[in-house]
């Protein structure tokens, strides 16, 4: 019953109605922020998550003695920077999620919060390598085209770098893209998003969407609603912030998934991570379809031949630009 609940609030995949088979500990780190306590939430009501720990600079104790009366079996635990909290938070950890740092406002773009979230993303990772090294960690923060990069050279300078286990979250694109089509189709399917995390990097293959027939001007238009998706709900929120709920949807979704990997299930998701197939191309991290299992990234899938020219000509204008957005991410966690 509970975890039938539990099922329907993360929506997406029903759970099974025995108990988590392996403990499985996650930490939010941000866990007080609009992504954090939905996210949050969302976790204390899957029963994988066995134990939940929470991380924020503000906040941290009332989001967790309210979490903590759920009555789910996964013990709660709230941690402040105070006597060395994140390292207590992060003891043990199988999984990190990270949606830590400042979200846009109208008129920014993602590259603008690089600023402030850079040292952020690379004090918190700089903190994982130290004390959880063989942990998940999933990068929710923006840039996160810069911030995967970043947490990458953090891990190497540290000699604990394992490509299988740093992700970019690039879930809400293919949520986005998913429901947009729906709206049009009224058929909820898989739309596969791949490159990055922002404007022209998002490049959603409805070419690969099948039975889908769309004239040349509803693909275009679709594909800016799923690459400026983010805009909407900025504009919308008309400066109180970005995607929060949407973001802890697909958050979750992503953990849930790396968790069912990690308890040996073979899982494929979408996710921006180190691979070879831009790497002539000064390109290292790719958002593409990615087989996980109990050590992270089992298999990095290329993009399908059959993509269109038109997305064809999108992946060449996204690596143009992803290009760019990891050299910054590089050059700033290597240069201090
Ligand atoms: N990957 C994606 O698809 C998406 C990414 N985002 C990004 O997620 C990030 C968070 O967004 P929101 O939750 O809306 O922002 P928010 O401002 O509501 O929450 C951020 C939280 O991070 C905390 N924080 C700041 N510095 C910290 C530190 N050093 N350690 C731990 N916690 C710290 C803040 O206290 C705050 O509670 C933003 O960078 C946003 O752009 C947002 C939506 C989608
Ligand atoms: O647009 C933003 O700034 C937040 C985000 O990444 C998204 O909603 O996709």
């Amino acid at each position: 019953m509970l975890a039938a609940r539990a099922a329907s609030l993360l929506g997406r995949r029903a759970f099974s109605t025995s108990a988590a088979q392996n403990a499985a500990k996650v930490a939010v780190l941000g866990a007080a922020g609009g992504i954090g306590q939905p996210l949050s939430l969302l976790l204390k009501a899957n029963p994988k998550v066995t134990e939940l720990s929470l991380y924020d600079v503000v906040n941290t104790p009332g989001v967790t003695a309210d979490l903590s009366h759920i009555n789910t079996s996964s013990k709660v635990s709230g941690f402040t920077p105070e006597n060395d909290g994140l390292r207590a938070a992060l003891d043990g950890c199988d999984v990190v999620v990270i949606p830590a740092g400042v979200p846009r406002k109208p008129g920014m773009t993602r590259d603008d919060l690089f600023k402030i979230n850079a040292g952020i993303v690379r004090d918190l990772a700089q903190a994982c390598a130290e004390t959880c090294p063989k942990a998940n960690i999933l990068i929710i923060s923006n840039p996160v085209n810069s911030t995967v990069p970043i947490a990458s050279e953090v891990f190497k300078k540290a000699g604990v770098y394992d490509p299988k286990r740093i992700f970019g979250v690039t879930t809400l694109d293919c949520v986005r893209a998913s429901r947009f089509i729906y709206e049009k189709s009224g058929n909820l399917v898989d739309v596969p998003v791949v490159g990055g995390h922002a404007g022209i990097t998002i490049i959603p293959l409805f070419s690969q969407v099948e039975g889908l027939k769309l004239s040349n001007e509803e693909r275009d238009a679709l594909t800016y609603r799923v690459q400026f998706g983010g805009d909407e709900v900025v504009k919308a929120k008309a400066g109180t912030g970005s995607a929060t709920l949407s973001m802890a949807y697909a958050g979750a979704r992503f953990t849930d998934s790396i968790l069912r990997a990690t308890q040996g299930e073979d899982v494929l998701e979408w996710a921006f991570v180190r691979n070879d197939l831009y790497a002539n191309e000064g390109v290292n991290y790719f958002s593409t379809y990615v087989r996980l299992g109990p050590e992270g990234v089992k298999e990095v899938l290329p993009l399908p031949d059959s993509i269109s020219d038109y997305e064809k000509d999108l992946v060449a204008k996204a690596l143009v630009e992803l290009q760019k957005t990891e050299k910054k991410g590089v050059e700033f966690a290597t240069s201090a």
